[in-house]
C-alpha cells in the first residue's frame, strides 16, 4: 500500500497530466487501474486516445511492453505505462507464452484458447505435468523515449475444466499454488495479492516512484 509520500513521489515523477495505459485490454485496463488506485494519478486508456494497437515483433515480453509503452508515449506526448503478459505451460515448453493473446484468434475468444491448452497438455501424454506460470511485463515510457521496465511471475497449476467468471483471458483454468480456486474464481483484491501483475507493479513502485 502507498503512503502519502509515494502518492507525492508517484505525480511529482510523472509529471502534471495523466498516464497513458498503453493496452487494448479491457481486463487489463482495469487491474492497472485498480493497482495505481492508492497513487491519485490521473489516467487515460489507449483506446480512449484512439491510439493504434502496435504490431508486437518482440520476442520477449519486456521488448513487447516497452514498444507499446514507447509508441503510445510518443504519440500522445504523455508518460506511458504497458503490459505485456501471458501463459506459460511447463508441459508445453513455456507455450502459448508471448503468443497467449493470439492463441485466443482474431476473436479473441478464450473458450478456444484454453481449450487448446488443455488439448495440447492431454497430447503429451498422461505423464505430461500440469505446472504452468504467468509473467507479466510492465513498461513505463517517457516522450523523450526513456524507458523502465519490470517483470513479475506467479506459480500454479492448470486445472480442467475452467472454474469462475471473474478476472480475463486464462484465468479460469489457473490455480496458483497454496490455493485451492482459479483466478477466475478469486476476488479482484484477492488476485492483486499475488499476481504476476501486482509483483512487476510493486518492481516499478519501488524503483521508479
Ligand atoms: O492476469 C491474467 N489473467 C488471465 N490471462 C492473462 C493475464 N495476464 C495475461 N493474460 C493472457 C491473456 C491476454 O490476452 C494475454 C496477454 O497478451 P498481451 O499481448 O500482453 O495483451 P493483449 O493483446 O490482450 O492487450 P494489449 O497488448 O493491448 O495490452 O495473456
Ligand atoms: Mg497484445
Amino acid at each position: 500500500m502507498s503512503d502519502d509520500f509515494g502518492q507525492e513521489q508517484a505525480i511529482r515523477k510523472l509529471g502534471p497530466g495523466r498516464l497513458v495505459i498503453a493496452s487494448h485490454n479491457p481486463g487489463k485496463v482495469r487491474e492497472i487501474g485498480e493497482l495505481l488506485a492508492p497513487y491519485g494519478i490521473e489516467t487515460v486508456s489507449a483506446a480512449a486516445l484512439d491510439l493504434p494497437e502496435p504490431e508486437e515483433t518482440g520476442t520477449t515480453f519486456i521488448a513487447n511492453a516497452e514498444l507499446k509503452a514507447m509508441q503510445a508515449a510518443d504519440l500522445s506526448g504523455l508518460p506511458a505505462l504497458a503490459d505485456d503478459s501471458g501463459l506459460c505451460v511447463e508441459a508445453l515448453n513455456g507455450d502459448p507464452g508471448i503468443f497467449s493473446a493470439r492463441w485466443a484468434g482474431p476473436t479473441k475468444d478464450f473458450g478456444i484458447a484454453m481449450r487448446l491448452v488443455w488439448d495440447n497438455i492431454q497430447a503429451k501424454g498422461p505423464e505430461a505435468g500440469h505446472g504452468a506460470h504467468f509473467i507479466c511485463a510492465l513498461a513505463l515510457a517517457w516522450p523523450d523515449g526513456h524507458v523502465e521496465a519490470f517483470e513479475g511471475r506467479v506459480d500454479g497449476t492448470i486445472i480442467w475444466p475452467p472454474r469462475g467468471d471473474r478476472g480475463f483471458g486464462y484465468d479460469p483454468i489457473f490455480q496458483p499454488h497454496g490455493h485451492d480456486i482459479s483466478f477466475g474464481e478469486m476476488d479482484p483484491e484477492k488476485k492483486h495479492g499475488m499476481s504476476h501483475r501486482a509483483d512487476a507493479f510493486a518492481q516499478l513502485v519501488a524503483a521508479v516512484f
